[in-house]
Parts: structure tokens; sequence; C-alpha cells
């Protein structure tokens, strides 16, 4: 809202709107309770968010036979903030739906800035971000930091997927000298191709028994890499029963899919965009593992690694112990930041 007064009349009436909200959420809360309470829904199962749409939720939950069904739920009214890949408890109804009744404690959260730049949660429960990067377009090593500086800070494990290796020469490539360097700084490399045959088997490996997401930035083959990796259309759709109309929203709204071969891919635009979001000073310098052990030991305690004498980071790089090219990257990402 701007920041111009609000007269006397309008504040009342947005006090008074509020209040009304907040009366309807207490009612709606009282009415589950009741309803629970009376029976009209089974006893609590596990089961995971797979898409979002505004007030309800599909939960995948597995059934008597060990077979993962969809159930569409809607909320209990004091459980605000799911999101897809969150693990939860619910209730199903004799019709089939359900009412998600808690959510379980989140090994990680993917978030980014909604409308007016506050941080919103968009995914849970992620074990890994696959950064795809192309032979063509040829990333900027700059961008690949700052993707990297980005997963770093959600304390989800980033994964670099070098994509289009069909395009790389034989001998003589900058992008196997630089994906050398991640290796070495201990970042796990998979190499990737949409148009040769098995081109993707080293990417199947990376992929099984855990929740994935693909970032990067456009043209790299995001697209593609999903299609094959979902060769099913239906595996694609599937996150929508037949009878929704409100299918549209699958496009906005992040959506869990299981690989046939094994582990999970939550996919969205939005999450797509990760990582070219705004950064803080103090994530760039974390995020840079390799610089964490000099941390701390610069002679001067508020020291950027600048000019200033006995920097630990500096002395690393002169000594060979932090590569040059990183060590600009970093500078680059931060001075981008001061400059905003
Ligand atoms: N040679 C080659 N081309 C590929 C490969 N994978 C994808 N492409 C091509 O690269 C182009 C971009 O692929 P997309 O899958 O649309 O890329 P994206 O990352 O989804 O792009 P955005 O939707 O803009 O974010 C297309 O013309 C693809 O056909 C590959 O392994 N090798
Ligand atoms: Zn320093």
């Amino acid at each position: 809202m701007s920041k111009r007064k609000l007269s006397r009349q309008q504040r009342w009436r947005v006090e008074k709107i509020q209040a009304e909200r907040a009366e309807r959420a207490e009612r709606r809360a009282r009415r589950d309770d009741t309803s629970l309470d009376a029976g009209d829904y089974g006893p609590e199962r596990l089961g995971r968010v797979t898409a979002h749409f505004g007030r309800t939720l599909e939960v995948e939950a597995e059934d008597e036979h060990g077979d993962l069904q969809r159930h569409r739920c809607h909320l209990r009214a004091n459980l605000e903030g799911l999101v897809t890949g969150d693990h939860v408890v619910w209730r199903v109804a004799a019709d089939g739906s359900g009412v998600v009744v808690a959510r379980q404690p989140r090994q990680s959260v993917l978030e980014r800035p909604d409308a007016r730049g506050q941080l919103k949660p968009v995914a849970a429960n992620i074990a890994q971000i696959l950064i795809v990067f192309a032979v063509e377009p040829a990333p900027h090593p700059n961008l690949i930091d700052r993707y990297l500086v980005a997963a770093e800070a959600t304390g989800i494990t980033p994964v670099l997927v070098l994509n289009k290796t069909d395009l790389l020469p034989e001998t003589g490539s900058d992008l196997r000298t630089l994906l050398a360097r991640y290796r070495a700084i201990g970042y796990r490399v998979v190499a990737a191709s949409t148009q040769q045959e098995g081109g993707l088997d080293a990417l199947h490996a990376c992929l099984t028994e855990r929740t994935s997401v693909f970032v990067g930035q456009s043209g790299v083959g995001k697209s593609s890499l999903i299609d094959r990796l979902l060769p099913d259309m239906q595996l694609r759709v599937g996150a929508l029963s037949a009878d929704s109309r409100k299918g549209t929203h699958t496009t906005t709204t992040a959506t869990l899919y299981h690989l046939p071969a094994g582990g999970e891919l939550i996919d969205s635009p939005g999450i797509r965009e990760f990582g070219l979001g705004h950064l803080e000073e103090h994530q760039v310098a974390q995020g840079f593992i390799e610089f964490q052990p000099y941390l701390g030991h610069c002679r001067f305690r508020d020291c950027r690694h600048r000019q200033e004498p006995g920097c630990a980071l500096r002395d690393a790089v002169e000594r060979g112990d932090i590569l040059a090219s990183r060590f600009d990257s970093y500078r680059h990402i931060v001075d981008g930041l001061t400059t905003r």
C-alpha cells in the first residue's frame, strides 16, 4: 500500500473488513472442528502435497494396496502456507476428498519474493536443485556462481547439469575446464543431451530416490529435459483429476511428478526462475563454499575483502588455494548488489 495517509473513515473501513475476515476464518475453524469431531472424516493419514490451487490442495497418499492415490483436499482454516512437496497429516471424507489437518516439519523450503518483494515458500522438501546450463547459450561463470550462491542459501544441495553435450567439441573446450574446476571445489557435475542415445543416463541416476527441481536460464533445455524425463504426457497432466475445470492453474502452481525410474520432480515457471532474485551480501561469501574455512579469519572482523591488510581470503587467492576466477566472480556479484 502507498504511504499516503488514510482518512479516519477509510481506516475504519479497513479495520471493519479485517474484523469480518477474522470472524469468517474463526467460523470456518469452528465448522471444521465440528465436522472432524463428528466423525465425518476417517482416521489421520500421512500424505504429500502434489499441487496447490488456492484454497484446495491435491494430496497424494498410499491406499490400502500400497498404490498412490491423489485426493482433492481443503485446508483446515487455521492452516496456511502449505506448498507442493509438504508432508501433511490429512483425513479422508466419504466422497474421497479430504481435509488437511497438520503439516509435518520441513527438511527444506524454496522461497521466492512475491509481488511485494516478501519471501514466500513455493515448494518444500526438495533434496537437490539441478542448475541447468548448456553448451549453447554458453554460461557466464558469474551466472553459475549466482545460482550456486542462491542454492547454498537454501541449504539444498546444488548439482550442475551441462546440457547439449552433443554440441561440445571433442577437444579444447573451455567448458570442460570450467566443469573440472567446479568438480574440484566439490560440486557434482552431470553431462546430458536430449539429442543423443543414452544422453540422459547420468541424469536418471542422479534423480532417483529424491525430490529435485530444475532451474536455469532461458534456452538451456529445461523443458526438453523434463519432456524426455516425463515421456508420458499423462504424468504431466496427472496432477489434475478430470472433474476439475481449474486445470489452467497447473501452469503457475508448483506440481510434483513421479519419474518413471524413481524419484520426484517439482516444477513450475516460478521455480525455474529461482536464483535470479536478490541476494544478501553475507549470503554471497557463504555461498562460495571454498571460502568458508577462511571467513572470520581476516585481521579486521568487518573485512570486506577489498583493500584491507591481513585479508585471509585474498591471501588464500594469492597462495592459489582459492581460484582467482571464483574470487573475481564473488566480487562481481557483491558489487552488483551495492549498485542497486
Ligand atoms: N543440440 C541440442 N539442443 C537441445 C538440447 N536440449 C534442448 N535443445 C534445444 O534447445 C532449445 C531450448 O530448449 P528448451 O527446452 O525450450 O529450453 P528451456 O530451458 O526450457 O527454455 P525456457 O523455456 O526459455 O526457459 C530448443 O531448441 C531445444 O530443441 C540438447 O541436448 N542438444
Ligand atoms: Zn578479508
